[in-house]
């Protein structure tokens, strides 16, 4: 069929791309004109794995397109998909100034029938509310039906998830629309949940929020396990393999981040709010999750007293591996604290140091290496679990290091192996290891 996809970022590049690989022709649209005119010379604005290769393979075989103009991005299309971004605002409820945006622009193009498809996390009812805006504000005799299809792929394993998700979502409230849209994804052979409207909106939120809850609990867990004498990687274990629990999401860390488990919590609770209904289960979750990303910070502080003049390297920026993107990274609030504690902050990330001399400017140096990073530190913090450090021969630290202490916020390395270097290491949830004397 012919799509159109509105909005290049992370899910509508990654939709667009997946459409054309199974058959569709596909144009993307976005109103920033640099990254169309990037993406029309064949790069992606983002690191993504696989990425490059798909959608280099499906411009050359003409299913393909960018364009930086909805009208004429959209002149074949008989479906459109939504996928602009739904920040934050300053009280928590969703900005959807992009979606209504693109709702009214499409209204004054629309010239024949046509289903819309919102692939950005929007509030219950939004769907609704963009079905009302188009049918209001449409200058020519064409309707259109509106469909949720909600994302969930992750970043650094968007192509992946794409072709081998769990499920495919698809809400509306008209059946033809729905039909429509379930045999677009056909090809992708993966099971399909129709559904209304409002429950599919409903089902993006309740899944991030689940998934985040598991994380904080699994966080509460680990701080439990310090003050028990407890490895909380042996206790994620065992409750894993129990196939009510799972053993996804219950690696104990110092918190979730990035663009969305942040933000769509956060709207969930503003959601409940307005219907009277105190999310108070949510609310704990990102209590948990703000403390716990400041958790290496306090382990510091009891260790030394103060931090002040010590050299700290922070290794890894990334709010999660195989990303360049740092949206709400446990290491912004983190590097913010450190300098507020007078100390001297080295970092080091695989693929986040352009992103990150926009955050941190002059205020943090920035190395090149791990190597660099770490030679003369006094404490080093982990921050990421890049294969980059999980793979580290541990007697670096001792080579570069004075009086090696590490702070590992991943658990990236196993406690044998630490036990056999000399160096003192804190973990999450796991029992300290103290340097042999
Ligand atoms: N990033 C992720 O991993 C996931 C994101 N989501 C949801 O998907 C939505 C999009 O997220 P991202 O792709 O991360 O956002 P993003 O911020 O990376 O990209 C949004 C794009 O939309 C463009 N845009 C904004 N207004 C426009 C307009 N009027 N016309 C044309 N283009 C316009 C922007 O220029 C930008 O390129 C959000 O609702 C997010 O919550 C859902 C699942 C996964
Ligand atoms: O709505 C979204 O945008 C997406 O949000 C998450 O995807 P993403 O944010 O890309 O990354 P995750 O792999 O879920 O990790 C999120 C954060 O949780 C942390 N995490 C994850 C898993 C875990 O066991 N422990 C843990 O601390 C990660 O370090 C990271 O900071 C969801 O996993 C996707 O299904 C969803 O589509």
């Amino acid at each position: 069929m012919n799509i159109a996809v509105v909005g290049v970022g992370y899910v509508g590049l990654v939709t667009g791309v997946s459409l054309a690989e199974i058959g569709h022709h596909v144009t993307c649209i976005d109103n920033n004109k640099e990254k169309v005119h990037t993406l029309q010379s064949g790069i992606a604005p983002f690191f993504e794995p696989g990425l490059d290769e798909l959608m280099k393979k499906n411009v050359a075989n003409g299913r393909l397109a960018f364009a930086d103009d909805l009208s004429s991005g959209c002149s074949n299309a008989e479906i459109v998909y939504i996928a602009v971004g739904t920040p934050q605002k300053n009280d928590g409820t969703v900005d959807l100034t992009d979606i209504e945006k693109v709702a009214i622009d499409l209204a004054h193009i629309i010239l024949q029938d046509m289903i819309v498809v919102t692939k950005s996390t929007v509030p219950v009812g939004t769907n609704e509310y963009i079905k009302q805006l188009i049918d209001t504000n449409i200058v020519s005799s064409a309707s259109i039906e509106v469909v949720a299809n909600p994302e969930f792929l992750r970043e650094g394993s968007a192509i992946h998830d794409t072709f081998h998700g769990d499920r495919i979502v698809i809400g509306s409230n008209n059946e033809w629309a729905a039909t429509v849209i379930e045999s677009v994804n056909k090809p992708f052979d993966i099971p399909i949940v129709k559904t209304d409207l409002r429950n599919a909106e409903m089902i993006k939120y309740a899944s991030n929020a689940f998934l985040a809850t598991k994380i904080s609990f699994i966080n509460e867990i680990a701080n439990l396990c310090e003050k028990i004498g407890a490895n909380v990687d042996d206790v994620a274990y065992g409750m894993g393999l129990d196939q009510r629990i799972g053993n996804a999401f219950l690696q104990a860390g110092i918190g979730y981040g990035g663009s969305c488990f942040p933000k769509d919590t956060r709207a969930l609770v503003q959601l409940s709010g307005n219907m009277k209904h105190e999310f108070q289960l949510l609310k704990s979750v990102i209590t948990i999750n703000h403390n716990q990303q400041k958790l290496l910070i306090r382990k510091a502080i009891d260790r030394f007293q103060t931090l002040a003049d010590k050299r700290i390297a922070l290794l890894g920026l990334a709010f999660k591996p195989n990303t360049d993107d740092m949206r709400e990274a446990a290491s912004i609030p983190i590097v913010n604290e450190l300098l507020k504690e007078g100390v001297d902050v080295v970092v080091y990330d695989p693929a986040t140091m352009e992103t990150a001399k926009k955050i941190f400017l002059n205020n943090v140096q920035y190395a090149d290496s791990i190597e660099t990073a770490i030679t003369g530190a006094d404490i080093v913090f982990i921050l990421t679990e890049w294969d980059e450090f999980k793979r580290l021969d541990i007697h670096i630290f001792n080579q570069l290091m004075k009086d090696p202490v590490v702070f590992d916020g991943r658990n990236c390395f196993d406690l044998d192996q630490i036990k056999k270097a000399h160096i003192e290491y804190h973990s999450i949830g796991r029992p300290t290891v103290y340097r042999k004397t």
